[in-house]
């Protein structure tokens, strides 16, 4: 399909038996912003899991740009072909400075003697000069990232995805814990990342995705119940009848 930069079909992820994840079909388009909802339990986590290869399908197929199956393919193969996951765990280094820590993914991308005797050359400088640019951190560079608060360690992780330039980005409830200006914050972040990548995010914070999400998708016992901007899936009796009229609205 023209602009489809992912395409699930009929994935089923079965866990001895039980299908956390139930003949879903979906895609999303270059350029998305799209946020993923649901009751606990619902299947969220366990598709971002399929899409970044931790988790394989049963059945079906996920089909990354033209033609990429990469319902078979290794985790940092997926990588490497452009889909960058965050995940919950905080992974910065607290003893090192911001700038490090964008070093530090960079030189990863270049293998183990890069990091070990490479030096970064300037073009390598200006990246991560325009990633600390991005998520607004340029002024924090040289700061030790254990000083950091909850939302700039979140947006430094985000960068060190950047750093891989990835083409869709996997967020697994990106504002969980934030202030209500963090949170604000980080919708424009990943509005503006969006703008030329595709961003798919699990969250909880229905606020959040009221401000933000463009198309979302809503998750119900392993099937997608229905998908739509937010005033079409909150005003479906559906979702409101498992998720939204249930707390869903003010789960943290
Ligand atoms: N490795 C696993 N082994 C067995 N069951 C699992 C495993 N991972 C997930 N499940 C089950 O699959 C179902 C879907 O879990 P998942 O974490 O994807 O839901 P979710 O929608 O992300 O929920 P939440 O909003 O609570 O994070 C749950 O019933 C969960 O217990």
């Amino acid at each position: 399909m023209a602009g489809t930069i992912l395409y699930l079909e009929n994935v089923t992820v079965s866990f001895d038996g039980f299908k956390a994840v139930d003949s879903l079909n979906t895609y999303v388009k270059y350029g998305e912003l799209r946020f993923l909802i649901g009751p606990n339990g619902a299947g969220k986590t366990t598709l971002l899991d399929v899409i970044c290869g931790k988790v394989k399908p049963a059945t079906g197929r996920v089909v990354f740009k033209e033609d990429i199956d990469i319902g078979s393919k290794q985790e940092y193969e997926i990588v490497q072909l452009g889909i960058g996951r965050k995940f919950q765990a905080p992974s910065v280094f607290g003893n090192l400075t911001v700038f490090e820590n964008l070093e530090l993914a960079i030189q990863k991308e270049r293998g183990i003697w890069a990091s070990l005797f490479g030096k970064l050359t300037s073009e390598q400088r200006d990246k991560i000069f325009a990633i600390l640019e991005t998520i607004g951190q340029l002024e924090k560079a040289h700061e030790k990232a254990e000083t950091l608060s909850h939302g700039e360690k979140q947006w430094l992780e985000i960068g060190m995805l950047l750093v891989q330039e990835p083409e869709m980005l996997l967020l697994d409830e990106p504002v969980a814990g934030m202030t209500k200006k963090e949170t604000e914050k980080t919708g424009e972040l990943l509005r503006a990342i969006a703008k030329d990548r595709s961003v798919l995010v699990v969250e909880h914070d229905m606020e959040f995705v009221r401000n933000f999400a463009e198309k979302v998708t809503v998750m119900h016992e392993g099937k997608i119940l229905c998908e739509g901007s937010m005033e079409q899936v909150q005003s479906d009796p559906r979702v409101v009848e498992v998720y939204l009229g249930r707390g869903g609205d003010s789960h943290a």
